[in-house]
C-alpha cells in the first residue's frame, strides 16, 4: 500500500514533503506513530534512531512491533514495518543513542527538521542543543497517560526545551525516609535505597540506617550508630551497610534483625521523634504476625498473584529468598569486575520482590498501610500507563506541525495540549494562541550563555566540577574548561590529559571567587561561561547552587525559596511528557538507559519526581 498524496496536498507542500529529509528520535510509543504517519503522508527521506530493543511490554501500543520482534532493535524493526506500508521510502535506521558524538551538529544540519519522540530529559536536552546549534526546527512531544503535548522549538523564535524550569520534583527529606516514614512511598523509597546500599551503585546520601543528625532528634540519641562498632581503643569504626552485610555473609536473619529490629530500637532511643508520633515496633524474624493487614487469609489468597496482599511472614520469606538471589547475581558480577554492581529494575523479579517485601515490612513496623507488589511496582517504577490513543493524537499533531514548517508557516506551529477532561471551552485538544518567545535569561539559547555556580572552592574538586556540575547539572557530554583570564586548561575532554589534577580542589587549581571559566562542549557545539562564586560549605546546606543570574547568588537570603529563575533542572526523568519529566542526569551516551531510581511522584508515566539523596544540590 504505497501512499499517494497527489491531490491531497498543494503542489508546493507535496514537493516539500517529498524533498525534505526528516529525523525521528525515538521509536517508542510516539516514535512508531510518527514514523507510520510520515510514510503514509508521502515523506521519502527519513532517519530514525533508538537505542533500545523491543520489550514484550511495548507490544500493546507500539504497533510496528510484534511478538516475534521482542529483543530486536526498535529502530530496525520500526523501519521494516513502516516500509511494508510504503516501500517507496528511504528509511535509515540507527540502533544507537542520539547523544553519541557521531551525531554531530553537521549530522543534524542535513535534516529539514527533527521530530523528538523521547522519554528522558538528558536526550531531550541534548537534541534541543543540537537543533539550536544546527539552527533547524525541532518538534518536541510527550505523553503521560491521557495528557500530551506538542511544541515547536526554533532558535530565536520560540522557547527552547531548557528555557523554563521543569515541574518541581517531589522530594522527601532524608530523615523522613530514614527515621520517620509516614506513607507507603517513604518505605518504598527506603527499600530502593537499601537495594542500592547492598547491591547497587553506592551513594552515601541514600543511607538507610537511622539518621543521627536528624534535627528533630537533637540531643535524644546516643552517638553510636548500629552500623558502627567500638574497636579495642574504644574508637568508633564505621562500616557501610554493604560492608556490614558482606561481613555477615548476607545472612538473611542477621540482616533482617539489624534492619527491622536493632535499627528500629535505635530509632526508638531518639525519644524526641516519638513525642507526637506513633512509635515503630521492632520485629523479630521468629515472631512475625501471619495475618494480612486489612483482610482475612482467605480473601488474601484470592486475585492475581501480584495483587494479593502478603502477610508479614510471607514478606520475610520473600525478603530472604530475593536477598539470596540478588547476592548470587551480585557476586557473579563482581567476580568478573569488582567495580560492577546491580541496577534496580522494576522488571527484575528479585529486585522487585526485594523492594516490595522490605517496603511492606517497614510499613508494618511504622503502622503504615501495606501495598500489594503490583501497587509497589507502579509506585517504585513511577508508571503511569501509556495510552495508545494519546500517543496517536500527539503523533498526528506532530506531523501536522511538520506540514506547517514545510509551508514556511512556523508561526502557526502553536503548542498543543491534550487533556483528559475538556477545558471551559469544551476542548480536549487545546492549542495555545501564539508562539512562546525565548526566555532572555535562558543559559542555553540566549546569545552569550552564562551561569553562576556557587560552591566552596576549598572543597569541590575539579572532577566534581566536571561530573556533578558540567555533566550532571548542565547536561554537557564532553566538556573542556579553561580559565578565562589565563587560558589554563582545567578540564579536558582528551582522555588522561588532566589525570593528575582531577582530585585537586578548585582553589588548588587557582579557581577562586569570581573566576570565570570558558566551557565548551564540542559534541553539542555549545559554549558557556561559568562564573565561580565561593561560598563556604555549611552542614545541611546544598554544596552546589546554580543560578542563571550572578546577583541572585549573593542576594539569596537564608531560607529563601528557589524561584525557578533559570532553565536548569537536576533530574532527567524518564517520562514521555516533556514538561513533566524524569533519569540519571548524566547523558547516557552509548549505553542502555538505566532503570529509573526509586523515589518519584506518579505524575507522569515513569515520572521521576523525588530524589531523596540529592538534597545537596539546589537549582534556582
Ligand atoms: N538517547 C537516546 N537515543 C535514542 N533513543 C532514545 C534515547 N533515549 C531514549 N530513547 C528512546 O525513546 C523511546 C521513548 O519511547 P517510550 O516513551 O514509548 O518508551 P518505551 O521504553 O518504549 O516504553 P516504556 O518506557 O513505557 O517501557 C524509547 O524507545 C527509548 O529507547
Ligand atoms: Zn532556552
Amino acid at each position: 500500500m504505497a501512499a499517494s498524496i497527489a491531490g491531497v496536498f498543494s503542489d508546493d507542500l507535496k514537493n516539500a514533503v517529498e524533498g525534505s529529509k526528516i529525523l525521528v528520535v525515538g521509536a517508542g510509543g510516539i516514535g512508531c506513530e510518527i514514523l507510520k504517519n510520515l510514510v503514509l503522508s508521502g515523506f521519502k527521506e527519513i532517519e530514525i534512531i533508538d537505542l533500545d530493543t523491543i520489550d514484550v511490554s511495548n507490544l500493546n501500543r507500539q504497533f510496528l512491533f510484534q511478538k516475534q520482534h521482542v529483543g530486536k532493535a526498535k529502530a530496525v524493526v520500526a523501519r521494516e514495518s513502516a516500509l511494508s506500508f510504503n516501500p517507496d521510502v528511504n528509511i535509515v535506521a540507527h540502533h544507537d543513542s542520539i547523544i553519541k558524538p557521531e551525531y554531530s551538529v553537521n549530522y543534524f544540519k542535513q535534516f529539514k527538521m527533527v521530530l523528538n519522540a523521547l522519554d528522558n530529559r538528558a536526550a531531550r536536552n541534548h537534541v534541543n542543543r543540537m537543533c539550536l546549534a544546527a539552527d533547524i526546527p525541532l518538534i518536541e512531544s510527550g505523553t503521560a497517560g491521557y495528557d500530551g503535548q506538542v511544541e515547536l522549538i526554533k532558535k530565536g523564535m520560540t522557547k527552547c526545551y531548557e528555557c523554563e524550569p521543569k515541574a518541581a520534583q517531589k522530594t522527601f527529606p532524608g530523615c523522613t525516609i530514614r527515621n520517620t516514614p509516614s506513607e507507603p512511598i517513604h518505605c518504598i523509597v527506603w527499600g530502593k535505597h537499601l537495594f542500592n546500599q547492598l547491591f547497587g551503585e553506592y551513594d552515601a546520601d541514600n543511607d538507610v540506617s537511622p539518621d543521627t543528625e536528624d534535627p528533630e532528634a537533637a540531643g535524644s540519641a546516643g552517638e553510636t550508630a548500629l552500623t558502627s562498632k567500638a574497636n579495642d581503643q574504644g574508637d568508633v569504626e564505621r562500616v557501610t551497610t554493604r560492608q556490614w552485610a558482606q561481613q555477615s555473609g548476607y545472612d538473611s536473619s542477621k540482616i533482617f534483625h539489624k534492619l527491622f529490629h536493632d535499627d528500629i530500637e535505635y530509632l526508638l532511643s531518639m525519644h524526641n521523634l516519638w513525642e507526637k508520633r506513633r512509635k515503630p515496633t521492632p520485629l523479630k524474624m521468629d515472631e512475625l504476625p501471619d495475618a494480612v493487614a486489612g483482610s482475612s487469609k482467605d480473601n488474601a489468597a484470592e486475585g492475581l498473584k501480584d495483587q494479593r496482599p502478603w502477610s508479614i511472614v510471607e514478606c520475610a520469606q520473600i525478603f530472604s529468598r530475593s536477598l539470596q538471589n540478588l547476592k548470587t547475581k551480585f557476586e557473579e558480577l563482581q567476580s568478573k569486575n569488582k567495580d560492577d554492581h546491580l541496577v534496580w529494575d522494576k522488571d527484575d523479579k528479585d529486585a522487585m520482590d526485594f523492594v516490595a517485601a522490605c517496603a511492606n515490612i517497614r510499613a508494618h513496623i511504622f503502622g503504615i498501610p501495606q501495598k500489594t507488589r503490583f501497587d509497589i511496582k507502579s509506585m517504585a517504577g513511577n508508571i503511569i500507563p501509556a495510552i495508545a490513543t494519546t500517543n496517536a493524537i500527539i503523533a498526528g499533531l506532530v506531523v501536522l506541525n511538520a506540514f506547517n514548517i514545510l509551508r514556511n508557516q512556523l508561526e502557526n506551529c502553536h503548542s498543543v495540549y491534550c487533556r483528559l477532561k475538556p477545558n471551559h471551552r469544551g476542548q480536549l485538544i487545546v492549542p495555545e494562541r501564539g508562539l512562546n518567545p525565548p526566555n532572555e535569561k535562558c543559559y542555553v539559547c540566549r546569545d552569550s550563555p552564562q551561569i553562576t555556580v556557587c560552591v566552596d572552592v576549598n572543597v569541590l574538586t575539579v572532577k566534581e566540577l566536571e561530573e556533578r556540575v558540567l555533566k550532571s547539572l548542565l547536561n554537557m557530554v564532553q566538556p573542556d574548561a579553561v580559565k578565562d583570564s589565563t587560558g589554563d586548561v582545567v578540564i579536558s575532554s582528551e582522555e588522561g590529559e588532566m589525570e593528575g589534577t582531577y582530585h585537586k580542589t578548585l582553589a588548588e587549581m587557582g579557581i577562586l571567587d569570581g573566576t570565570v571559566l570558558s566551557v565548551d562542549d564540542f559534541v553539542q557545539n555549545y559554549s558557556l561561561q561559568v562564573i565561580v562564586n565561593h561560598r563556604k560549605a555549611e552542614h545541611n546546606k546544598p554544596d552546589i547552587e546554580i543560578v542563571g543570574d550572578q546577583s541572585k547568588c549573593h542576594a539569596k537570603e537564608e531560607g529563601e525559596k528557589s524561584n525557578g529563575e533559570s532553565a536548569l533542572n537536576k533530574e532527567e526523568d524518564e517520562d514521555d511528557l516533556m514538561l513533566l519529566d524524569e533519569t540519571p542526569t548524566t547523558p547516557a551516551a552509548d549505553r542502555k538507559r538505566k532503570p529509573e531510581s526509586v523515589e518519584e511522584s506518579p505524575a507522569a508515566k515513569k515520572l521521576r519526581s523525588c530524589n531523596v539523596g540529592d538534597g545537596d544540590i539546589i537549582i534556582l
